[in-house]
């Protein structure tokens, strides 16, 4: 799978960490992304020049985008399809077109429509943050994450597979499911709690006073549970105008579950408040963290850091002069770690366990994911 050409219409946060990982992980990769600013300075894309991520700044879909193996696209999911039908007429046969967008079912109809089942293959990393921008992107946000794809039944197998084994090359972990299961999929476990973090957004603004004791407080627990309420709103404003049904179905549930806790608390019903407690806590401490058994064990471990120069070069000196090997290293953003952590794969159990250890020993706070 060597000397790939691959195009990229959209370079933010996704596009650009897909993009970081090809060429981290492919000997021969030529990446081209589309810049469609004709006249206007697009930094994110001089920015991919300069740090050898991209090989050359396109303006000209026609021209540069006719030698593609694959076409990336990497904008919100409204915009992805407006670019499906000029691409039909410039890419080459063997050409694969994939897109990273949240939803699936949209994009599908619109290939549909337009007869290009034989070149298209939904994906949908389920990495990322709420941070956007090339600037954001990493090639470790897709390390371990499932990376879902929803071919049709039109697209020859070998295409299916030139993507699956490109997916598994950039350390993310393939999984094929349809096109509408996945929109369902995705409507519970992502669109509507972003929905519901953004309303709780809402609620506290709209009922703060003006001295904003409020959001003063805001600082801990609520601050965590409503980060993602911090992501693009164009992302979000096209996935729910495009996931709508499935979106609403889980909303209705949703407002449901609220309207019993509601009527439980009017009611003092003691029963009910502990069991949903606890019946919630069960589920939540069983849903998994680790891949079991889709892929190698992976040994990592997290830390806070300060801003400071040197920080890095600190830590890996530490691990060094005990003997310890760093198998990749980098800052991430995501849920679970707000401001960003430091993430240090390790080669195994034993090194893990020595690392955390001499970390903690030199006072670093050290999360250990279960
Ligand atoms: N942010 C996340 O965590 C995840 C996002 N996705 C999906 O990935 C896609 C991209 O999202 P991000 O990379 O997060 O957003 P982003 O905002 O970081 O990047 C989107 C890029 O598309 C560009 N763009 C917008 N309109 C364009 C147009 N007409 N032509 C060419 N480029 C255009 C923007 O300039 C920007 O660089 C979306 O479809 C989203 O649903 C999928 C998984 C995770
Ligand atoms: O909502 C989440 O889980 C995220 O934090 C990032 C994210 C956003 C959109 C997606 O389609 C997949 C992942």
């Amino acid at each position: 799978m060597e000397d790939v050409t691959a195009g990229f219409i959209g370079f933010g946060l996704i596009g650009g960490s897909i993009a970081r990982a090809m060429k981290l992980r492919f000997e021969n990769t030529n990446i081209i992304a589309f810049n469609y600013y004709k006249d206007r300075a697009n930094t994110n894309l001089d920015m991919a020049l300069e740090d050898g991520t991209i090989d050359l700044i396109s303006t000209d879909l026609a021209k540069d985008f006719r030698q593609c193996d694959i076409i990336f696209l990497c904008c919100p999911v409204l915009t992805n399809i407006q670019y499906l039908q000029e691409l039909k007429n410039i890419i080459k046969p063997t050409c694969i077109i994939t897109d990273v967008g949240s939803v699936k079912g949209n994009i599908h109809k619109a290939v549909q429509e337009l007869n290009m089942n034989p070149y298209f293959i939904g994906g949908h990393p389920m990495a990322g943050s709420e941070k956007t921008g090339y600037a954001n992107s990493n090639a470790i946000i897709l390390e371990n994450a499932y990376y879902i794809l929803t071919p049709s039944d039109q697209i020859e197998q070998h295409k299916i597979d030139f993507l699956y084994n490109l997916v598994k090359r950039i350390g993310s972990i393939p999984l094929i499911i349809d096109a509408n299961e996945h929109d369902d999929v995705v409507a519970a476990i992502s669109h509507v709690p972003h929905l519901i973090a953004s309303s709780l957004v809402t609620m506290v603004k709209e009922s703060d006073d003006p001295d904003e004791k409020m959001r003063l407080l805001a600082a801990g627990g609520f601050k965590d549970i409503t980060r993602i309420a911090s992501s693009s709103p164009i992302m979000w404003q096209n996935i729910c105008l495009t996931n709508t049904e499935s979106i609403r179905k889980f909303l209705e549930c949703y407002i449901s579950t609220l309207t019993r806790i509601n009527r439980a608390l009017s009611d003092c019903d003691e029963t009910y408040l502990y069991d949903f407690f606890e019946s919630a806590r069960e589920y939540r401490d069983n849903i998994p963290t680790k891949k079991v058994g889709m892929l190698k064990q992976v040994y990592e471990v997290y830390l806070d850091i300060f801003d400071e120069t040197g920080a890095i070069a600190t830590i890996a000196t530490i691990l060094a002069s005990n003997n310890i090997s760093i198998k990749n290293i980098g800052i991430i953003h995501n849920r679970e770690f707000e401001e960003g952590v430091l993430r240090i794969e390790l080669y195994d159990e034993e090194s893990s366990m020595k690392a955390v250890t001499l970390l903690e020993k030199y006072r670093y706070t050290v999360y250990a994911r279960k």
